[in-house]
Parts: structure tokens; sequence; C-alpha cells
């Protein structure tokens, strides 16, 4: 992992990284900036682009702009010679399960790296479970490990605040206060985005009044409309080669906007969304192999009798959502 060292005057720094393999790369020199930022416009272009096909987030991606904005003309600043702020980048992703916490999370990594910001840009996605151990001592080196995988990209905290869950007897105490030390420890090494449901999180930095001040980047995660849902849908759909039948989409818009009351908070949006087509992708196919001829419109089309919901599948949403997860993280 590369240590950044400030060497030059005050007002003319240059951030020089060693690398594991002793060599070293000006990152700010006044004529590679301009050089750098043109050699990757490509790769930088791409992770933009690829924000700005999500469906939604409109606060997200402007903010996201924001610190890309923020970052370029910092090094264009300092460039200049001019005065640049260090900016503290750990985010608190707040919002409701599959609203493309991760999804952003990622992107953020790879603009990173692309942006110098980060060495590597990849993401590690942990949970309470990874992080808290058995005994004294345990949780501290179990979370040191999970930093230490993350450096030079972005270490994810899902449901972050159940760290907080047993108070001060817990060893989730441990694993927060472990962090807190890591972020000091790796300035600048890796970023620390900790996410969960709005609510909670609020709640999780009330109670841990340190820590607010060292997540200055909140962004807000809002669950996504029908529109939007329906939207998420055709984009999966045409990415995959298939498209919906007038009755599929019918279904399919009724029972999210039912799923959407009924389970509230707990709804899985655009993941649940991404698994109802897989499924239906899947009866698809059972339903084709009995047929004795399949046109390529047959193998393109959904159709409704594909969207098999279970009546109350979704009702015990822990489960459901859990089986989701699971499912995600095995076809990812
Ligand atoms: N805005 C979006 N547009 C299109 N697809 C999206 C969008 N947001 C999420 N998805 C898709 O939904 C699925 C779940 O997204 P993601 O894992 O990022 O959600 P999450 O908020 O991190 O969920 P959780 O909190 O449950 O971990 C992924 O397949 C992702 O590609």
């Amino acid at each position: 992992m590369g240590r950044r060292v400030y060497t030059g005057t005050a007002k003319h720094q240059i951030h020089v990284v060693f690398d594991h393999r002793q060599q070293c790369r000006q990152t700010a020199a006044p004529a590679s900036v301009v050089e750098s930022t043109r050699e990757k416009e490509g790769p930088l272009k791409a992770c933009l682009d690829q924000l700005d096909e999500l469906v939604g987030l409109s606060k997200v991606k402007e903010f996201v702009t924001e610190i890309y904005a923020w970052l370029e003309v910092s090094k264009r600043r300092q460039a200049a010679g001019l005065a640049t702020d260090q900016q503290v980048l750990h985010m608190i992703f707040a919002g409701e399960p599959g609203t493309g916490k991760t999804t952003v999370a990622r992107i953020i990594g790879k603009l990173f790296k692309e942006m110098g910001v980060l060495s590597k840009g990849h993401l590690i996605e942990v949970e309470r479970a990874d992080l808290v151990g058995e005994y004294i001592g345990h949780t501290a080196q179990k979370t040191r490990e999970h930093v230490r995988r993350a450096l030079g990209g972005i270490l994810f905290i899902d449901e972050a605040y159940s760290l907080a869950r047993g108070g001060d007897k817990d060893f989730g105490k441990e694993a927060i206060d472990t962090l807190v030390k890591s972020m000091e420890d790796h300035k600048n090494e890796f970023i620390l985005i900790l996410a969960g449901y709005s609510h909670e999180m609020g709640q999780f930095l009330r109670l841990n009044p340190g820590l607010p001040s060292r997540f200055p980047i909140q962004l807000t995660f809002p669950p996504f409309t029908l529109t939007e849902l329906m939207e998420i849908a055709d984009n999966m759909v045409r990415e995959r080669e298939y498209r919906l039948s007038f009755a599929f989409k019918e279904k399919l818009k009724k029972h999210l906007q039912e799923e959407r009351l009924r389970n509230r908070n707990h709804f899985g949006n655009a993941r649940h969304v991404r698994n109802l087509i897989e499924q239906a992708a899947r009866h698809q196919a059972v339903r084709l192999l009995r047929a004795k001829h399949t046109s390529r419109d047959d193998l393109m089309t959904l159709r409704s009798e594909d969207l098999q919901i279970e009546s109350g599948s979704q009702n015990g949403f822990k489960a459901s959502w859990y089986n989701e997860k699971i499912h995600d993280s095995l076809t990812v």
C-alpha cells in the first residue's frame, strides 16, 4: 500500500506515493496533472457514465459529481500553487435495502482510483459478524484484518449500527474503537463507508458523539418510486436481451405496488426487481423447453405466466430479504 509523503514548500507541495515495490510516482506535479487527467479520461468517464445509468438517485449523483469536481479542482489549484484542503472522505450511506448503496460505493471506489485518491479502489463489504469476535482482543484483531484488506480501497460496513447493539459491554464497541483508531493510523489509505437504514444510522451517530465529525459526507438513498422500479425492470431486461409483454408489466406493477405497501421499510427495492426478473427468465426457460418450436421472439419475451408470485412469499421480510441478499452474493 502506498504511503503519501508531502515534500516541497507549503505552497508547492508535491504528493509522492511510495508503493510496496519501492517505486515512486508524482501524483500532483503540475505537468503530470493535466497529462494524467487526459490519460485517465476513458476510465474516469466510464465510472461517471456508470453512475449516470443508475435509475433515480439524483441527489446521490449530484453529490458524487460534487466530490469529483472538488477533487479535480483541488488538483488544479495545487498545480497552480494555491492552498488546498485535505477532505475527509469517510461516508455514511443511509437507506433501505436494495436502494443502490453497495452499487454506488463500488462506483466511487473505481472513480477514486482513477482520480488517484485510492491506489486500488476495491470494495470490501463486511457486517457485524465479520468484525466482532468471541473473546477480548479477538474483535480488534478481526477488525484490523478487514481494514488491512481494504487498504487502497473502501471498507463498506453494512448495518453498521448493529456494532452498537450491545452497548459498552459488547465487543461491537471494540470494533468501533478499532475502526476509529484505524482511520487515524491509515489516514488517506482507505475510505470507510458505514451503511444502513436512515433511522438506525441516525440513532447510531447520536449514541456515538465522536463519530459524526469523522463522517462529514452523509448520503441518503431514498426508496424507489413505482415508476423508477419499472424503469429498473426495463433496463434489466434490455441488458439481458429480453423484453416484457404488456401483461407481464401490468402484473409486475401491481405486485410491486402491493409489495411496497406490505413491506414498507423492508421492501427489497431494486434487488427485489432483479430477483423477480431472473426468476421469470428461469420460468420462461422451463416453459420454452416444453414447446416444439421457439422463435426469436419467444426466446426474448417474458410473459405474465413467467412471473410467478407466490402469495405471501414476501410477507416474511426477514426470510425473503435474507434470501435475496444470499442470491445477490451468488449471482454478482
Ligand atoms: N439506481 C439503480 N438503478 C438500477 N439498478 C439498481 C439501482 N440501485 C440498485 N440497483 C440494483 O439492485 C441490486 C441491489 O443493489 P445494492 O446491493 O447496491 O443495494 P443496497 O442498498 O446496497 O442493499 P442492502 O442495503 O440490502 O445491502 C443490484 O443488483 C443493483 O445493480
